[in-house]
């Protein structure tokens, strides 16, 4: 290295690093720079001292560290530790090159390596520091990031969202649950959500928080899913919802719930639309399905019976009051014994009547159950004590516009003949389990087989719905009280058998209408349709053989007679039966006479003795 010493210290002040020139042979420090001076704690002059002074006991590394300078021009070392003038121990890096022209002088750079590792650790920690800065910077937008998505997810979700701190505070709310409340996030956040959306049921009951499922999530850890309450809206209305409320959760600690919720306000209105039209379908189909069903019986009965057959004066007597009562409103009480027609008579006054459109209800009360009476009676809505699984339509109800033909009326339990007048004094039916009162318009008949002497004794009928009932009465006379009738009426009841059980129709002898007339009836009407019926069936050819209960026989002898112009009658009634029966025709083998087994010549003279002509048979 060559130097020129006009600028050596110059140089040597510009250099950054601690330098100085040394003469080896004087060993002096010739110059050094205000580094070198720091370091060794030296005067900014050259040092008075010599240079051996700052090598202590590492004089011999450093006379090794020069002979390798020496040798190769220049070097590097480590292992020469410097003391400085105040005593401290310098780790430095020596580097040193000769300088040229100067024989024994050599220029020194001293790096000190204690400065130089905490530099190397300075900036090692710098470089963590702008590390972690970024990794910090990167964290921090991810979550802004990730919380802008879970918002724009919130306010994108189409339920009503919101949360609630472990106060019951509300910490945010989602942009639905804001359309459907109409309460805006600068409303709810930071208050007391319980009170300002969940205050009072619908039916305007409080609704203490503490019983809230929503609190109860964030007090009590639990999640709870609720089907149908309200949220009151800011408008006052209230919202029918359905809702999850979860508790959430901080680092493990229970930080407050969010609450999930869906406005089914609409969706319960048509439930509730739906309920209504499929409970009066219903109500329809009940009411449809039962007066079906009385219309065909109804249909039956009167193919069976088209008419009140009997020329009696009781029959007639009966015709005529009927006409008198059938055009009215008002109530009739038919009396008579079992079988005396008085389900006849029901019928006849109903099919008479202007109410004859709509149905007759027959209610006989004799043949059902006791508990079951009132149901069947007053109707019961779906849940009913005793267990009614639907709503049905009681008899009165079904007996609007109509007739009510309450059949043996007596054997009515007590209590429900007191709710019963009640039911028809103020012309309303309440069903059972129901609190509504719906008005019914109905004729009511009754039927007994109490005569009225033992209907105002015996106490089987309360004496108020007694008088309500026998407004108009009417007597089915007993069977056995007008024999007369006999001979037309078990005619007209072989011939409906006949037909029913595919038989020939039969044609009754003279004898036959003896030995019906003789007998009692105590089953009146019934039994001797049954007699009939039986008759059709045990016999084997054109003669019919009758066979009657015991009575017969032994009253036969003592009540059973006709007088000669019942005889004369009864002989020609049946002859104008059989005529009718055959079309006309008097002999061969389907021949009148021969059905009544007598001859043709006979029975002509018969015919023309009574005077019978085709206008009577046609
Ligand atoms: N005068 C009549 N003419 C034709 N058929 C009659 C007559 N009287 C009764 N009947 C028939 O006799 C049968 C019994 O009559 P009905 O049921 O009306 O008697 P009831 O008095 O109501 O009997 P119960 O008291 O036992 O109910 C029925 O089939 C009915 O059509």
């Amino acid at each position: 290295m060559t130097i020129d010493l006009l600028h050596t210290d110059s140089l040597l002040q510009a250099f950054p690093d601690a330098a100085l020139v040394l003469d080896l042979s004087r060993d002096r420090v010739v110059r050094w720079n205000r580094h070198a001076a720091d370091l060794l704690a030296g005067s900014p002059d050259a040092p008075a001292l010599p240079f051996s002074s700052y090598l202590g006991s590492a004089l011999p590394q450093f006379v090794v560290f020069i002979d390798e300078v020496d040798y190769r021009g220049e070097g590097w070392s480590r292992d020469v530790a410097l003391r400085s003038e105040d005593g401290r121990t310098l780790r430095c890096e020596i580097r040193a090159a000769p300088v040229a022209g100067k024989q024994g002088w050599i220029i020194l750079t001293l790096t000190d390596l204690s400065a130089l590792e905490r530099r190397a650790e300075l900036a090692a920690l710098a470089e963590t520091f702008r590390a972690g800065l970024l990794e910090w910077k990167r964290t921090e937008s991810f979550f802004a990031e990730l919380e802008r998505q879970n918002q724009l997810i919130l306010n994108a979700a189409g339920e009503g969202i919101y949360g609630v701190n472990a106060e019951g505070k509300t910490t945010f709310v989602n942009r639905a649950a804001q359309e459907m409340l109409g309460w805006t996030t600068e409303d709810l956040l930071g208050n007391d959500i319980h009170s300002i959306i969940h205050h009072h049921h619908l039916n305007g009951e409080v609704y203490p928080s503490q019983q809230c499922p929503i609190y109860r999530s964030f007090r009590f850890e639990q999640v709870n899913r609720i089907e149908d309450e309200v949220f009151w809206r800011k408008d006052g209305k209230p919202i029918r919802v359905e809702y999850v409320s979860t508790p959430i959760y901080d680092q493990r600690v229970l930080a407050g719930a969010v609450v999930i919720f869906r406005d089914i306000t609409e969706r319960k209105e048509n439930e509730r639309k739906l309920r209504d039209a499929l409970a009066q379908v219903a109500a329809l189909r009940d009411r449809l399905e039962e007066e079906n069903a009385y219309l065909q019986e109804a249909i039956t009965s009167e193919r069976a019976h088209h008419a009140i057959i009997g020329t009696s004066p009781a029959i007639k007597q009966i015709l005529m009051r009927i006409d008198l009562v059938a055009g009215t409103d008002a109530t009739v009480l038919i009396s008579g014994e079992t079988g005396t027609g008085k389900s006849l008579v029901a019928t006849e006054i109903h099919k008479t009547s202007p109410r004859a459109r709509r149905p007759l209800i027959h209610f006989k009360c004799s043949s059902v159950a006791r508990e079951e009476v009132e149901a069947e009676l007053f109707g019961q809505v779906r849940g009913a004590p005793g267990g009614a699984s639907r709503d049905k339509a009681g008899k009165l109800e079904l007996a609007h516009g109509g007739t009510l033909f309450l059949d043996d009326v007596e054997e009515l339990p007590l209590e429900i003949q007191g709710k019963l007048l009640a039911s028809l004094q103020n012309k309303t039916v309440k069903r059972l389990g129901d609190t509504r009162e719906k008005p019914v318009d109905i004729r009511v008949i009754a039927s007994t087989s109490l005569t009225d002497a033992q209907a105002r004794r015996g106490h089987r009928i309360r004496d108020d719905l007694y008088l309500f009932l026998n407004v108009f009465p009417i007597t089915c006379v007993p069977l056995r009280e007008r024999p007369e009738d006999i001979p037309l009426l078990a005619d007209h009841l072989l011939k409906i058998v006949c037909r029913r059980l595919n038989r020939p129709v039969r044609v009754l002898t003279e004898r036959v209408v003896l030995q019906l007339q003789a007998y009692d009836w105590p089953g009146n009407l019934r039994e001797l349709h049954n007699v009939m019926e039986r008759a059709a069936i045990v016999s084997r050819d054109t003669k019919l053989v009758i066979e009657l209960g015991e009575t017969a026989s032994s009253l036969q002898a003592h009540t059973a007679f006709l007088t000669e112009a019942q005889m004369q009658e009864l002989s020609r009634r049946n002859l104008v039966a059989v005529l009718r029966e055959t079309g006309g025709r008097v002999s061969g083998d389907a021949g009148a006479a021969a059905l009544l087994g007598v001859k043709p010549t006979t029975l002509y003279s018969r015919v023309k003795a009574f005077g019978i002509s085709d206008t009577d048979w046609t």
